[in-house]
């Protein structure tokens, strides 16, 4: 039994780690070629995860047949990407997703472009507060792994659960998708709030306001509104809204101190994925007549189409209603 890893960034990185814990052999796919050379040659991925020596058992290929050899594939490409990347990715193996986002002109979310993109394949998600820097160093982390098919559901808990590493099982599969894209969004609000000097009272507001957005999107989507307030979605929500080591609070923070978008957003390597996010889910809103006012003062803010001054005076001037 060998499972592969299809994306070598910080957290494709940190799952192979985990996985290769135990001495058991993983494979990481990486689409550049300087990342698979740099952990087969020196046990580092300085591009994506630096300063974290990685297991020898971990060994990393370019090629994507390689993962042929492989019985679970954990998927951890950027959402935007995924649906090509998992089409050239071998057919009928269970399919472990750990994206965060919507795909943009389709507005689904990753279960459902892999169900189109791999229909032979089992599914199941993996999502939670777990940044990947601490993943790979063994600190303790929780996070939810969502599937229909509850057995399979409990042989990939059992799979990947290490002692400081513990999944929580639920069969609610939309509702762990929609709180970790929907949490990326948020934490560039508060973000924007911290480097535009807004407070802590403000942080807050955001956090409990933007959650309540959470809930009322994903209640229209079917999510149940436990997944939301677990793991996969308050719990990323509170850990991505309150640190710059999520590069979504970091992004939302640059342009609280009044960057650019563009600027911004030009000048990175790692995904930002609530950038990417953020207009699919403004108009799956729209769509399903769901009000999300920080969502939508998020892409004002990325789009350019209002100043912070503006963002900020129109949520303030919301009508006052029952909470
Ligand atoms: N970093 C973290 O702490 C966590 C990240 N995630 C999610 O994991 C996913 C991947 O994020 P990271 O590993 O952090 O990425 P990263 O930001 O560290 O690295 C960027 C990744 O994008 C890939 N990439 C760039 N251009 C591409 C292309 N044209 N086609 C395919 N792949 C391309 C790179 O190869 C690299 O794997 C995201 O959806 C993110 O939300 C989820 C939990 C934790
Ligand atoms: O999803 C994450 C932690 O759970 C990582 O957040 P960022 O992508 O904002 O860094």
């Amino acid at each position: 039994m060998k499972a592969g890893v299809i994306g070598a960034g910080a957290w494709g990185t940190a799952l192979a780690q985990l996985l290769a814990g135990d001495g058991q052999d993983v494979l990481l796919w990486a689409l550049e070629p300087e990342v698979v050379d740099a952990i087969n040659e020196a046990q580092q991925n300085p591009l994506y995860l630096p300063g974290i020596p990685l297991s020898p058992a971990i060994r990393a290929t370019g090629f994507m047949a390689d993962l042929a050899a492989c019985d679970l594939l954990l998927v951890v490409s950027p959402a935007q990407h995924l649906r090509k990347v998992l089409a050239q990715a071998p057919a009928g193996v269970p399919l472990l997703l750990c994206s965060k986002g919507i795909e943009a002109g389709t507005g689904l979310l990753m279960s459902e472009v892999a169900q189109e993109a791999q229909p032979a394949s089992p599914i199941a998600v993996l999502s939670g507060p777990t940044f990947a820097h601490e993943v790979a160093r063994g600190l303790p982390t929780a996070i939810t792994l969502a599937c229909e098919d509850k057995a399979l559901g409990q042989r990939l808990a059992a799979r990947i659960a290490r002692p400081s590493f513990r999944p929580y099982l639920s069969d609610d599969v939309i509702g762990a998708e929609i709180g970790g894209a929907v949490k990326n969004v948020l934490a560039i609000a508060c973000g924007v709030a911290e480097g535009a000097g807004l407070g802590l009272n403000a942080r807050a507001a955001l956090i409990s306001r933007g959650f309540a957005e959470m809930t009322r999107f994903g209640l229209a989507r079917g999510a149940r509104a436990e997944t939301l307030g677990g793991l996969s979605g308050l719990g990323d929500l509170v850990l991505t809204c309150s640190s710059t080591n999520s590069r979504n609070f970091s992004l939302g923070k640059g342009l609280g101190e009044g960057g650019s978008a563009a600027e911004l957003l030009s000048n990175r390597r790692t995904v930002a994925e609530g950038a990417h996010t953020a207009p699919v889910l403004r108009d799956a809103a729209r769509a399903a007549g769901v009000e999300m006012p920080v969502a939508e003062a998020v892409c004002a803010l990325l789009t350019e189409a209002a100043s912070l001054g503006q963002v900020i005076d129109a949520l303030l001037a919301r009508p006052l209603r029952p909470e």
